[in-house]
């Protein structure tokens, strides 16, 4: 090789080295999962020329999907394609790969932290030689433990920031996380045209279970109630406790003439609760509500607070006409 060949080299290398401390930077700034995984598979690719990145998880008890769903949001489930979560997954060396159409070559990257296999990062590119057998990856070795670190750094401030918003009787969003996951979708609502529905609800005469059954039957009421309320949601559907046995669901796309059938779902599912006291005995359990279907508007702002009132004024109707019932709100 010629030495203006070599210089000519060294300077590519440690241009690319320079782009590439500096996304590294980037990477480690990231606090949360749609940051990381939007500057991976979308800002890798479109800083480096290449075509494509792929990340492959290891996610034995799918708690990393169910994290990174819920931040990515439907709106950037473009970014799920390029997700691939396994409950193991090979542990292999850093090299090219043959590439999946419609690339021509590719590389892959062990993630590797503390000597703990978490995946791996794939890139592909549509030109033959950007990849080939036994070339250098040091540098790319080096983004891939970055890139690791950033994956386990990430893991724990999501999981900081859910606690944050979480209440940890019952696992249900508290209110701060609430109000986020309503601003969120009233938003969504006001940009796509998209209906959602939201509903109130409060378990009925809890005091008395409280009085005659002890708190911790109590406790066992509320936390089998946001169990079973999960279970009869989608995933995507948010649920909050706004008081001590005040509830309130956010349920994205749900259509006008569907809600009542929603709702009615939820009813039978709270009376067939099957909580039991200290003395193995089942406790009656049953709650009043409210409901009401929302679409946004553009240049429209409504507040939480604001369903709140309405949705209370129809909850308080429905306690004073016998409880165990839901009311659609007028509009
Ligand atoms: N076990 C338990 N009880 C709670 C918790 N938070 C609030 N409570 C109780 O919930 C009860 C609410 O009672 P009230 O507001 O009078 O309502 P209610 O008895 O359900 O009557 P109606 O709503 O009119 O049907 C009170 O006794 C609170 O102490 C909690 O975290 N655990």
């Amino acid at each position: 090789m010629e030495l203006t060949e070599l210089l000519e080299n060294a300077r590519r290398n440690e241009a690319l080295l320079k782009r590439l401390q500096a996304f590294e930077l980037q990477l480690l700034s990231c606090q949360t999962w749609l940051d990381f995984l939007t500057l991976l598979l979308e800002g890798l690719p479109a800083q480096f020329d290449l075509d494509a990145a792929t990340l492959k998880v290891c996610d034995p008890d799918g708690e990393l999907k169910a994290t990174m769903l819920q931040s990515l949001d439907i709106e950037q489930g473009v970014l799920l394609n390029q997700l691939e979560f396994q409950s193991r997954v090979p542990v292999i060396e850093a090299g090219s790969v043959t590439p999946p159409p419609p690339w021509r070559s590719g590389l892959a990257l062990p993630l590797l932290r503390n000597d703990v296999y978490l995946g791996q990062l794939r890139l592909y590119s549509a030109s033959d030689d950007r990849f080939q057998p036994g070339m250098a990856t040091d540098f790319m070795q080096h983004l891939a433990a970055v890139t690791a670190a950033c994956l386990v750094m990430v893991k724990q401030s999501e999981e900081q920031a859910r606690l944050a918003l979480t209440d940890p009787l019952t696992g249900a969003e508290n209110r701060r996380g609430f109000e986020r996951a309503y601003q969120r979708e009233w938003s969504r609502g006001q940009r796509q045209y998209h209906v959602f529905a939201m509903v109130l609800l409060d378990i009925d005469h809890f005091k008395q279970v409280n009085d005659v059954h002890g708190h911790g039957t109590g406790d066992r009421v509320l936390k089998q109630l946001c169990k079973t309320l999960k279970r009869v949601m989608r995933p995507t559907d948010h649920l909050g406790r706004l008081g001590g046995e005040e509830f309130a669901l956010i349920l994205p796309g749900c259509q006008p003439d569907q809600l009542a059938r929603v709702v009615e779902r939820v009813q039978q599912a709270i009376r067939q609760l099957d909580v039991m006291n200290d003395q193995r005995q089942r406790v009656p359990l049953s709650a009043s509500g409210s409901y009401i279907s929302i679409t946004p508007r553009p240049h429209q702002q409504l507040q939480l607070s604001d369903v709140l009132d309405f949705l209370d004024r129809y909850l308080y109707q429905a306690k004073k006409q016998g409880r165990d019932r839901f009311l659609s709100v007028e509009q």
